[in-house]
């Protein structure tokens, strides 16, 4: 049995990209999904993917695999494998952050097609933002592979330079939980001033993809969109006025090179140079 795409962890981030290929549309017997607990298989199987516990099946029979373990973990999880990848050379797409192309490469024996990406959780409602980045083996029949596979679950964007994925991660692997976590403050004011927990659910999360869409859909300034609902003296003026007496650009601003960092770290400390 052949598979075109397998997963070899399937915890949070695999786990969105898999809901949301089936979402799109993918046949459930086209993934072929390895987790290390038989409880993750069990609730895979009842969407119709194929399992297994044994990671090297995954590089024997798929065309394309996921690797979507911890960064922390990777290195254990390829070593092992580097037989059945050079016996059946499958196109390796790492969604794990900071570990360079070279270090998987090289941890499966060399000579390999790899593509990394930095998706992000929103994959899961087809609304993912993914930055990919390939090194020189993949062909462009497999680079099709990858736009196909990330446009079935949102929009891509390729770098030419790897390390343009430390800033794809700022801007938009980790920033997922920016959003939540500003969603989240607004949601305790929200309570605090009487609406209802599902009042302020609804109006939050219904706000936040309206001014999403608006700067997807149109060419407007972002910062232009931002004065448009300023009334001259009136209500939104001065909770701007609030935002920039704190300094949010400097506060946003060193919240993401402080993810950017922790990205390079973890590249410098656990990728092999
Ligand atoms: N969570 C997120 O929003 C994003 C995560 N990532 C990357 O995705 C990767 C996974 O992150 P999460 O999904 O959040 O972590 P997670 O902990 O939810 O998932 C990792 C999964 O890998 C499994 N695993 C570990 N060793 C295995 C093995 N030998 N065989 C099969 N499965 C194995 C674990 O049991 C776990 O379910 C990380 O490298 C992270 O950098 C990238 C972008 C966004
Ligand atoms: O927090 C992390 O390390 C991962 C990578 C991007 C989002 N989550």
């Amino acid at each position: 049995m052949r598979y075109p795409l397998g997963f070899i962890g399937a915890g949070n981030m695999s786990g969105a990209i898999i809901k949301g290929l089936l979402n799109a549309g993918t046949a459930p017997g086209d993934l072929l999904i390895c987790a290390r607990t038989q409880a993750t298989l069990d609730t895979y199987q009842a969407l119709g993917c194929a399992t297994t516990l044994d990671a090297s099946e995954v590089m024997r029979t798929c065309d394309a695999v996921m690797l979507g373990v911890k960064p922390q973990m990777l290195k254990d999880v390829l070593q092992p494998l580097a037989d059945e990848a050079q016996a059946h050379q499958p196109l390796l797409l790492s969604v794990v952050a900071a570990i360079p192309a070279t270090s998987i490469e090289r941890w499966l024996g060399g000579n390999l097609a790899i593509i990394r990406t930095m998706p992000n959780t929103p994959s899961l409602v087809k609304q993912g933002a993914t930055g990919l980045y390939a090194n020189e083996r993949v062909t462009d029949a497999q680079k099709s592979l990858a736009e196909t596979t990330f446009a079935g679950i949102g929009r891509y964007s390729w770098v030419d330079n790897e390390a343009d994925l430390h800033a794809v991660t700022a801007t938009a692997g980790s920033a997922p939980a920016y959003f939540f976590q500003f969603a989240e403050s607004m949601q305790k004011t929200a309570l605090e001033l009487g609406l209802t927990d599902a009042q302020s659910r609804t109006l939050i999360g219904q706000t936040m993809l309206g001014a999403a869409t608006m700067i997807l859909e149109t060419d407007t300034d972002i910062a232009q969109m931002r004065k448009n609902v300023c009334s001259p003296n009136g209500t939104t003026e001065r909770a701007i006025q609030s935002f920039q007496t704190d300094d949010i650009d400097a506060v946003v601003r060193r919240a993401m090179l402080a993810c950017l960092e922790r990205s390079e770290e973890l590249s410098s400390e656990l990728g092999d140079a």
